[in-house]
């Protein structure tokens, strides 16, 4: 059964700037702890500060907070993109991410090799790859474009083969970010059904937003991370009413 373990973790980058010395000033971040020094004297933020928490099949978890709380640091440990130094992940399951549509794509290869390439590394049959071959192809709406290579496509087609890519397979674990929905009109309404069928066909949902509907809509946890800590976990009907000052129904309530 697919599971997420997130033990202790604490995450810091280091700050390369000309500017350190007067950062070094601003004392109240220091104190906030959100900048420290190490050892070395480097300024480092601290983005993640002792996050616990365990996700189970069937949690569908919205990650709230303001900009700069950890939202997408926390996304990215969680998908290795990150490795934590402090504290431990535990993934347990196969993991699909919805960060960067461009994420893996070779521009020298034509969008079909793109396609077969990432079938391959992801061991499928080749069964299996003509079948995503084919509902890439026609989500993408690419035609002959698909045999040309990525680096020739606009950034509106190499959003259509990379999005048609990364949703063609509903995983265990699902990990977005809200900007993914991002696009035209007509995309994103072609885009959200093919999200919308990932998402209930996921065993476990994890999507950084702050979007109070796209929650209402799709999750029944939520984690509210402020200033690198975790500052409140439970169901949306729990967190969002502290979060936003205002009682569930009326933000929820459609206009
Ligand atoms: N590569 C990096 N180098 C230095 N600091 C970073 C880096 N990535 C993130 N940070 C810092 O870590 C903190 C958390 O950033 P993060 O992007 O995780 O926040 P977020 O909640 O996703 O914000 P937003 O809603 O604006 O996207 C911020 O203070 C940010 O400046």
């Amino acid at each position: 059964m697919p599971s997420i373990t997130v033990k202790n973790l604490s995450i810091s980058f280091p700050l390369y700037h000309e500017n350190t010395r007067n950062l070094r000033k601003m004392t109240h971040l220091f104190i906030s702890g959100r900048l420290r020094q190490d050892q070395h004297k480097k300024i480092l933020v601290q983005s993640l500060r002792d996050i616990n928490f365990t996700l189970r099949q069937g949690d569908k978890v919205g990650l709230i907070g303001q900009n700069g709380a950890g939202k997408t640091t926390l996304l990215r440990t969680m998908t290795g993109i990150y490795e934590p130094i402090v504290g431990h992940i535990r993934v347990e399951g196969t993991i699909s991410t919805l960060l960067d549509p461009n994420a893996g794509m070779n521009f020298g290869l034509t969008g079909r090799e793109n396609i077969n390439l990432k079938c391959s590394l992801n061991g499928y049959s080749k069964q299996q790859t003509l079948e995503i071959a084919e509902s890439v192809a026609e989500f993408s709406e690419l035609g002959t474009y698909l045999d040309l290579p990525v680096r020739t496509y606009s950034s509106g087609m190499q959003l259509r083969l990379g999005f048609g890519l990364a949703t063609a397979i509903p995983p265990q674990i699902l990990m977005m970010d809200e900007w993914f929905l991002t696009g035209d009109a007509g995309f994103i309404l072609k885009a959200t059904k093919r999200i919308e069928n990932m998402v209930h066909n996921s065993q476990i949902l994890v999507i950084s937003t702050h979007s109070a509907e796209t929650i209402a809509k799709w999750c029944n946890r939520v984690l509210w991370l402020d200033q690198g800590f975790l500052k409140m976990d439970g169901t949306p009907e729990e967190v969002l009413p502290v979060y936003l000052n205002k009682p569930y129904e009326e933000i929820v309530k459609k206009d």
